[in-house]
């Protein structure tokens, strides 16, 4: 991994891709990782994301996944991700490499919960699995599953952001975060699986509710002592991770034959256990499709009666 290149590029900007001749302007940064900058700009009326590097080979790595992604999305009904790939010239006079990708609309998870209340969580949790059980019945890890690279959007919907590390099954898992990996909770290997991610998830669990605690504990335990049980012991003080402790459980060893079977087995935990869980609001082009079936009736009504039908 590289650093975070430090170079900024004002609202206006116009990105000129030099092999594809294709134009977009800056309107402003979304967001910046280890690997590069990522900016929110606009072509033809249309906004979209576009992850800029200082590091080619990362770059291509992650283009190469999306690409392999896409390919197999392809027969589907999908809407298209990756968007387009091309190098432009900075005005330090040095050749940057890009993507640009879909843009999701939404807040990072944390903020989601915070503006929205931890009601929504068990929504959004179902959501994100359904995402990655997508990806997994397609043989893909995602491999950094982490808070920061989850977007929720409307009626928490979950979106999976940065696929540096997505990896095909059997693979080693190259991108990931500690706390979140397998293998550094010495519960298992780095070998990609849909196992590996449900256990990231499992602590992303654990880390929106307790991420306090769940920091005093890394940064307490010797490295032979990190293990499922010391996630579990400390799930078992929080009201609401007490009550989805066999789903954890299940998750942090391993258990869930697919994701499939941790989505059914997180949806049975939800009816249980969250009845104060949000029912979605109508969405505002339902509500504006009944005013114009409304209208569009009155005025049929107005016309057979006026025709003496
Ligand atoms: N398609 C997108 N739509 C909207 N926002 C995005 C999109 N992709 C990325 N972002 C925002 O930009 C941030 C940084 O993106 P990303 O994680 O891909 O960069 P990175 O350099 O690979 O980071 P990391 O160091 O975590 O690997 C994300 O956390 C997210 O807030």
């Amino acid at each position: 991994m590289t650093t975070s290149f430090d170079w900024k590029l004002p609202r206006g900007t116009l990105i000129h891709g030099k092999w594809k001749q294709n134009r977009y302007r800056v309107e402003r940064l979304l967001g910046e990782g280890a690997n590069g900058k990522v900016f929110l700009v606009e072509r033809q009326r249309t906004w979209y994301a576009m992850k800029i590097s200082s590091d080619a080979v990362d770059l291509q790595s992650e283009v190469n996944v999306l690409q392999s992604i896409a390919k197999q999305r392809q027969a589907g009904r999908h809407e298209a991700y990756l968007i387009d790939v091309d190098d432009f010239r900075n005005s330090d006079g040095v050749d940057y490499p890009f993507y640009v990708m879909r843009y999701i609309r939404g807040m990072t998870l944390f903020d989601y919960l915070a503006k929205q209340g931890m009601d929504w969580f068990p929504v959004v949790g179902y959501s994100l699995l359904v995402k990655l059980a997508q990806l997994h019945s397609e043989q893909w890890t995602f491999g950094d599953l982490k808070v920061e690279n989850v977007l929720v959007g409307d009626y928490g919907r979950a979106e999976l952001v940065d696929y540096g590390g997505v990896t095909g099954f059997g693979k080693s898992v190259r991108q990931f975060t500690e706390i979140y990996d397998r293998g550094y909770w010495n519960a298992g290997s780095r070998t990609a699986d849909a196992k590996y991610d449900l256990f990231s998830f499992a602590v992303l669990c654990i880390q929106i509710h307790e991420s306090r605690r769940l920091a005093a504990l890394t940064a307490s335990l010797l490295p032979q002592n990190r293990a499922p049980e010391e996630l579990l012991k400390l799930a078992r003080v929080n009201p609401v991770l007490r009550t989805m402790e066999d789903w954890l459980s299940k998750a942090l060893r391993g258990e869930f034959a697919h994701t499939q079977e941790a989505a059914k087995s997180w949806q049975q935990w939800q009816h249980k256990h969250s009845r104060h869980a949000p029912s979605a609001p109508v969405p505002r082009w339902m509500k504006g499709l009944f005013v114009a079936s409304a209208a569009l009736l009155a005025t049929t009504i107005y016309w057979l009666l006026r025709a003496g039908l």
